[in-house]
């Protein structure tokens, strides 16, 4: 189904956390319901359907056993068994969300997210339901983060992209994979996995930009029961969840120098120790990083060890940015317009030759991911069968923002001042994952003031 024709329920006891997937859905959904209280959730469900249901893992009050998620997830099942329900979950802890995957989930995202990635989980979900491959417990159950090896690309740069992939995967090699945001780092990653003899071993991935400094040990090493306050049972850490197979840290040149040496000394041991225990967990992983930091310049400036480099970068994969691409925009741009138009229950368009004119000439910052969402665009507000250059308006967001200009000013003109206090708030708010106090402050005034704020500008 289409995300924009979506009802979405978001179960969680954090009001941070709901107010900020809230805003994010807003416009990209048709409803978007939130809810602290998970003891509410069966008594919302009685009375309205909703197509995508966020339920997150751990709850503060209730049972507090740290599973209640597998609890709700459960009545939400017995009382639609082909609920799509995706699992939120701070730790990210990977063995809970695989057996919350088997015990029924569509898929689960790792608290704190990034929007885009929440916003490919929503796709990803409402996609799932279009297909038929509904939640339930005795249904086949597609994982869908991790499929769609659909990587496509006909320059001379891709062709050697694809050439090292072939070359690469079936070997015990580690890979770096470099390349700005959105150039399918971890595309690449899933098909170096794909094709290796690891394919039928799990493929883990750490988003290490997402972990805090106190998540970050138990997160990737697992922890004992009581080792820390928040610890109230066993978790594994990814490590060892990757064990046999491939271990993906994503955004690895975002980590601190103590951070990378915890990482180097696992993978010159070949074993992690969980927080809180004596005993040496073995790993046998495939290690695949990616980063779109320029890793060389950190490690001149000692700002990233050179011995970490060493371990993780046997061999380099760099994905060229779109804008280097050639006609790859126009091959992936009308691969997204079928697709969308698919999605849309629309014909496929024709792209018109002020449109592909357009599409070449733009820069891309934001590489494939914002071609994918602008075409997506396009497909839901053109009027005909025809996509033009004005069907095509990226977003202020994506462009790149130069030193003392205001992107909104440099092209719209004049704004009224309360439109610039209230996307400077939205953007503020944004950057700071939604956690009110820190984009209070960031903003220089109190928690209360941003509040007020916010009611008035309807946010
Ligand atoms: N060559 C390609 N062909 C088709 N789709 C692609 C290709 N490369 C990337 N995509 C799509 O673009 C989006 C972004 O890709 P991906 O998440 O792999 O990028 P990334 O470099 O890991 O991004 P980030 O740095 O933000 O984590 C995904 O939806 C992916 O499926």
């Amino acid at each position: 189904m289409n995300t924009k024709n979506a009802r979405v329920l978001v179960v969680d006891d954090e009001t941070d956390v709901l107010f900020a997937v809230k805003m994010l859905l807003k416009t990209e959904v048709k409803e978007v319901v939130t809810e602290k209280n998970p003891e509410n959730l069966l008594s919302l469900l009685s009375k309205q359907a909703f197509d995508v249901i966020f339920l997150d893992m751990n709850y503060k009050s209730a049972l507090n056993t740290g599973n209640e998620g597998f609890f709700w997830l459960n009545k939400i099942l017995e009382k639609d068994k082909n609920a799509t329900v995706v699992m939120i979950t701070a730790y990210g802890d990977v063995e809970l969300a695989v057996r919350a995957l088997k015990e029924g989930a569509t898929d689960f995202i790792v608290k704190p997210w990034r929007n885009e990635k929440l916003l490919e989980a929503l796709e990803k979900a409402c996609a799932g339901r279009t297909s038929g491959e509904h939640a339930g417990k005795n249904a086949s159950r597609r994982v869908p983060s991790s499929e769609g090896f659909d990587m496509l690309g006909q320059s001379e740069a891709m062709q050697d992209v694809f050439y090292k992939i072939d070359k690469i995967a079936p070997t015990e090699a580690n890979v770096l994979i470099l390349g700005e945001n959105g150039t399918g780092k971890e595309l690449v990653a899933r098909a170096l996995h794909q094709k290796s003899f690891r394919a039928g071993k799990p493929f883990i991935c750490a988003d290490l930009a997402a972990l805090s400094e106190g998540l970050f040990e138990s997160e990737l090493f697992g922890h004992k029961k009581g080792s820390f306050t928040d610890a109230k049972e066993d978790r594994t850490g990814r490590f060892e969840a990757a064990n046999g197979g491939t271990l993906f840290l994503d955004e690895i040149g975002n980590i601190s120098l103590p951070q990378q040496a915890k990482i180097l000394t696992a993978l010159q041991n070949r074993l992690v120790i969980p927080l809180g225990s004596n005993q040496q967990i073995p790993i046998d992983i495939r290690l695949v990083s990616a980063t779109n930091v320029p890793i060389y310049e950190l490690a001149a400036k000692n700002q990233f060890r050179k011995d970490l480099i060493y371990r993780i970068n046997t061999v380099e994969i760099t994905l060229p940015p779109l804008r280097e691409r050639g006609e790859d925009v126009i091959l992936l741009a009308r691969h997204f317009a079928a697709h969308y138009a698919e999605k849309n229950h629309k014909p496929i368009p024709y792209m018109s030759d002020g449109a592909l004119k357009k599409l070449k000439q733009h820069s891309w910052p934001g590489n494939i991911r914002e071609l994918q969402h602008a075409v997506e665009r396009a497909i839901i507000l053109a009027d005909g069968p025809e996509l033009r250059p004005q069907d095509f308006a990226f977003s202020a967001m994506e462009h790149p923002v130069h030193a003392g200009t205001h992107p909104e000013m440099a092209e719209e003109g004049p704004l009224q001042l309360s439109e610039v206090e209230r996307t400077t708030i939205m953007r503020v708010i944004e950057r700071n994952k939604g956690n009110i106090s820190k984009a209070a402050k960031e903003l220089g005034i109190t928690r209360t003031a941003l509040y007020r704020r916010l009611e008035k500008h309807d946010i």
